[in-house]
């Protein structure tokens, strides 16, 4: 197959900062989605209903001319936030879902939740509206190795809050493991997840075996192949609990290319080349639209988009930028590590 057309993608989890990195990147997820799930750790968050609805404005600000594009927004969880003002967000249309991160699990989480009780009346607000809960899956202990912080985070938070709240819609975001896919499977509803471009690619070797690589280090972290398996198999089946979120998180080179880098890394423009070869690496072209462009409307009760993009397959690998200039400063763009040919018309 040399060309692909598909209904226009979303991507249900993105970073876009604000002000010049915002106005950086943002075009590129224009370019080619309609739609995002926008992350709300800002500094300071996006905590209120007002703050998402500024927040929202500024992206709508910063949107090129000629772009079609709706920013899906999303509320930061703290411990002090208020279960009438989510409601106000969601009944509005506004708020997309909420976005839960166990303090200090990632980038500007510092504000997150420590003591889950205390999180609880909203989480039961949200339950009984129907809105989704989004999470960053991962324990926060120094005692627990890095590595395996998804999967104790499935055995100690996420599955005693489904026990406590099973009307509660989870989407657990970046799945890392073969165990949230298989937590995923088993469930038998109110639970999906979204999976990144980039753990679709790269294991633990890619940032650490021969040289330390920091455009690589996210969180959660790459882990071994095994695990990337599953990611695959879980992407590529056409299972309507998995579906794209690219996690695309720019921070500029200086904050990653020094002793205590930042997490993230940077695929809003090269995500559906690296998307279509992955797909037809594993001879699962025909699932990709199922991946990033209906099952993720499906989960959060929205229609699929009615336009379409195409993928051409160029004989030529597609020539992608190193490295992006913003206002804020230079960012590295994610290297799947072999040349991409497929491109979007
Ligand atoms: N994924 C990352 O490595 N970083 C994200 C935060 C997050 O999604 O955990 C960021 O905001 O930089
Ligand atoms: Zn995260
Ligand atoms: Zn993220």
């Amino acid at each position: 197959m040399t060309s692909l057309t598909i209904r226009r993608p979303d991507d249900w989890h993105l970073h876009l900062r604000d002000g010049a990195m915002l106005e950086g990147v943002l075009p590129y997820t224009s370019a080619h989605f309609a739609r995002a799930i926008i992350m709300p750790n800002l500094v300071p968050p996006v905590v209120t209903t007002a703050d998402a609805r500024a927040y929202r404005e500024r992206i709508m600000a910063a949107l090129p001319a000629g772009h079609a594009f709706r920013p899906l927004m999303t509320l930061y969880l703290t411990e002090g936030t208020s279960p009438d003002d989510v409601e106000d967000g969601a009944k509005s249309g506004l708020i997309t879902a909420v976005k839960l991160y166990p303090a200090g699990a990632t980038t500007n989480s510092q504000s997150g939740v420590r003591n889950f009780d205390n999180a609880m009346p909203v989480l039961e607000r949200m339950a009984k509206i129907g809105l989704p809960l989004c999470v960053h899956g991962e324990v926060t202990s120094p005692e627990v190795d890095i590595f395996d912080r998804e999967a104790a985070f499935i055995e100690a938070v996420l599955d005693p809050i489904r026990r406590r709240l099973p009307e509660l819609r989870i989407t657990m975001e970046h799945v890392t493991t073969s165990d949230g896919v298989d937590y995923i499977k088993q469930s038998k509803a109110n639970l999906a997840g979204t999976i990144t471009t980039h753990h679709l690619i790269i294991n633990r070797n890619a940032i650490l075996a021969g040289g330390i690589r920091p455009h690589y280090y996210c969180l959660p972290v790459a882990k071994r192949e095994s695990h990337r398996q599953a990611l695959r198999t879980a992407a590529t089946s056409g299972n309507p609990r998995f579906f794209l979120g690219t996690d695309s998180a720019p921070h500029v080179d200086p904050l990653k290319e020094c002793a205590c880098g930042c997490a993230g890394c940077f695929t809003s423009i090269n995500t559906l080349s690296c998307l279509a070869h992955v797909f037809e690496q594993d001879e699962a072209l025909g699932k990709l639209e199922a991946f990033a462009s209906l099952n993720g409307p499906a989960w959060y009760g929205l229609a699929p988009n009615e336009e379409t993009i195409t993928l051409t397959k160029m004989d030529k690998p597609v020539d992608y930028p190193t490295r992006i200039d913003t206002g804020a400063g230079p960012v590295t763009v994610f290297d799947p590590m072999y040349p991409l040919h497929w491109a979007v018309a």
